[in-house]
């Protein structure tokens, strides 16, 4: 499939014997290549279509892997992927046992940092540079690429301000198309804004102010300007800034023309970009929309209704909310930590504040949470959306330690609705008078209700439910697994049905003490199901309570084992990890 070019880059040694006529060639068969796959297979496509000819001029430029390439996220690392011997395999993309989506070091020496979270290729590639000088390598060369979206991360900054006073040979190349997954924000984006359109940089430049040299803009898709500079670049000494524009989605008109959705479109024609129809007539909606949704709603009659989100509006659907109420939602940028805090200072100020953060994104945040909102005892509402295993997106991005996480900060109400109807009626009852700082987590995807848009019920903080009751075993669920479980049980044979009890906890924290101690008198066995980590989540919390009381019965958790889950379907990853139904319904067979 690839063309005849491309078809010889088995290293960025082959891609260095061309010429730059012929480079220029390689660029169109290397997008023609990226859209094909990604066309059928999914992915990231946007970032990786905007940075081919950065890519190619990167590799050809620079001696790598001798010098050290940083990608920030990684999501736009599939040209670099293809052009450094994973062509033959790129269709295994964030597949399961395929490749990973992202950078990842046991996949190949050119990647020389796992990525997937943001803003970290500077830190990195400085802390390679600083190493480099320790052992002496001076002519090595240490390069981070980090897009205009990550480079407003603090952390991000708190690289550039050490690199700064440091003697590092550091090359930071500034991939600006002025979007992230969602419009870039912020006044770091009007800077660079202005910076393209001819602003004096050399008089008035917060890069040079930071001790690093500055070089640019350039145009990021004429590969001629790109390798000269490189060329000259490569000679300075150093820490040094490049700033590249480029377009993302370059080469596909409709990828440029609607960024945001083809930043990972799913399933598209390769020639004309149109996506392919996708049914959702009779679906239940996406956790997300419900989110979205309910908040709108509830703003409606709630004017200390605040969202925040740390630059997902459209993946969260906190859009919704920011079209209805511009001047009540946030989209603050990459910036977890911020975004917490700042949810922290207006919950001061009596706001019911809803901070939607991915799971996964929040570990960014963890000293913000103890100590801007947990230890003041702050209401904050975080609605952690992708919480359990996402996906194809892998290892970085499964939203599975949340629970051992949040569990053991004193304050912290943790819940998890089975079903989209619960994830309204917490949202509705965390506006109602919340006394603590509470989390929601809900997994990526569809729910499981072909109504959720019920009237509003309060819920009880801290109450779970009985499903199902039984005379053996208890199976006590925690969110999305409760589907799991029923499915579970409707698989056993009437006699054996009658024998399992099923409970849906809703609440991790305060659990439901009552129910539990019920469940202890009446089953000598009890399970626990989790979509996240079970060293330290759900079925710990039950264990310590049954040690409280001294249960004497039998307790087996299931939940995602203590290694890293890597990429694959959710159903083929909730069935590697033990919690899938069929792993479900065959423990049950042996226990009933
Ligand atoms: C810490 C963290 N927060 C959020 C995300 C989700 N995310 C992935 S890519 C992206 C936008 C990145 O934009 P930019 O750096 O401009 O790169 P581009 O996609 O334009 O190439 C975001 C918000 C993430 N990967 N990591
Ligand atoms: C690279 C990255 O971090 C995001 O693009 C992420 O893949 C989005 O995940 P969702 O598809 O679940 O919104
Ligand atoms: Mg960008």
């Amino acid at each position: 499939m690839a063309g005849k070019l491309l078809n010889n880059i088995n290293s960025p040694n082959d891609l260095r014997k061309l010429s730059p006529e012929e480079l220029k060639h390689l660029a169109g068969e290397l997008r023609k290549f990226i859209i094909d796959i990604v066309a059928t297979k999914e992915g990231h496509l946007g970032a990786s279509l905007g940075v081919v000819e950065l890519t190619i001029a990167l590799h050809y430029a620079f001696n790598t892997p001798e010098d050290l390439l940083v990608w920030d996220v990684g999501h736009q690392a599939y040209g670099h992927k293809i052009l450094t011997g994973r062509r033959e395999i790129f269709e295994t993309n964030r597949r399961l046992n395929g490749i990973s989506g992202f950078p990842k070091r046991e996949e190949s020496i050119y990647d020389t940092f796992g990525t997937g979270h943001s803003s970290t290729s500077i830190s990195a590639a400085l802390g390679m540079a600083i190493a480099s000088n320790l052992k002496g390598e001076t002519e090595k060369q240490h390069i981070a690429v980090i897009g205009d979206a990550s480079i407003a991360s603090g952390m991000a900054f708190e690289g550039l301000n050490h690199a700064g006073v440091s003697k590092a040979n550091l090359l930071v190349v500034l991939n600006d198309n002025a979007i992230g997954i969602d419009p870039s924000v912020g006044a770091l984006k009007q800077y660079l804004t202005k910076a393209k359109v001819g602003y004096k940089p050399a008089q008035n430049n917060m890069i040079e102010a930071l001790n690093f040299k500055y070089f640019g803009p350039v145009d990021g898709h004429d590969l001629d300007s790109l390798l000269k500079t490189f060329s000259e670049l490569k000679e300075i000494p150093g820490p040094k800034f490049l700033h590249v524009i480029t377009k993302k989605g370059k080469g596909l008109k409709k990828a440029e023309e609607d960024q945001v959705k083809y930043h990972a479109p799913g399933k598209f024609q390769p020639d004309t970009g149109e996506l392919l129809p996708y049914d959702t007539e009779g679906l239940p909606l996406k956790y997300q929309d419900v989110f979205g949704l309910t908040l709108v709603e509830l703003a409606k009659g709630n004017e200390k209704i605040i969202g925040i989100t740390p630059a997902m509006p459209t993946g969260s659907s906190l859009k919704y909310m920011m079209e209805a109420f511009p001047e009540k939602a946030f989209d603050v940028g990459i910036a977890e930590q911020h975004a917490v805090t700042l949810a922290a200072g207006m919950a001061t100020q009596g706001f019911a504040v809803f901070c939607a953060i991915y799971s996964t994104f929040l570990q960014r945040a963890y000293d913000q949470l103890i100590h801007d909102v947990a230890i003041q005892n702050l209401p904050v509402v975080f609605c952690l959306d992708r919480a359990g295993l996402v996906g194809e997106d892998g290892a970085t991005h499964h939203g599975i330690f949340d629970i051992a996480y949040l569990r053991c900060i004193p304050n912290m109400l943790i819940a998890a609705p089975s079903n989209e109807v619960q994830l309204r009626n917490l949202l509705y009852t965390a506006q109602l008078d919340l006394k603590h700082p509470l989390a929601i987590r809900y997994p990526r995807g569809r729910g499981v209700k072909a109504e959720w848009d019920l009237p509003f019920e309060e819920m009880k903080i801290g109450k779970g439910l009985c499903l199902d009751s039984g005379s053996k075993i208890a199976i006590l669920s925690i969110g999305p697994m409760a589907a799991n479980v029923s499915e579970a049980i409707e698989g056993l044979d009437p006699s054996e049905k009658e024998k399992v009890g099923h409970y849906d906890m809703i609440f991790v924290k305060p659990l439901d003490e009552k129910l539990l101690q019920e469940v202890f008198r009446r089953y000598k066995t009890v399970i626990t199901v989790e979509d996240g980590a079970v060293r330290g989540g759900f079925g710990s919390a039950v264990l310590e309570f049954a040690s409280e009381m001294d249960f004497k019965g039998k307790i087996r958790c299931l939940g995602v084992p203590d290694n890293f889950i890597e990429q694959g379907n959710v159903s083929e990853l909730q069935e590697i990890s033990g919690i899938s139904v069929q792993n479900i319904l065959a423990l049950l067979k042996t226990l009933v």
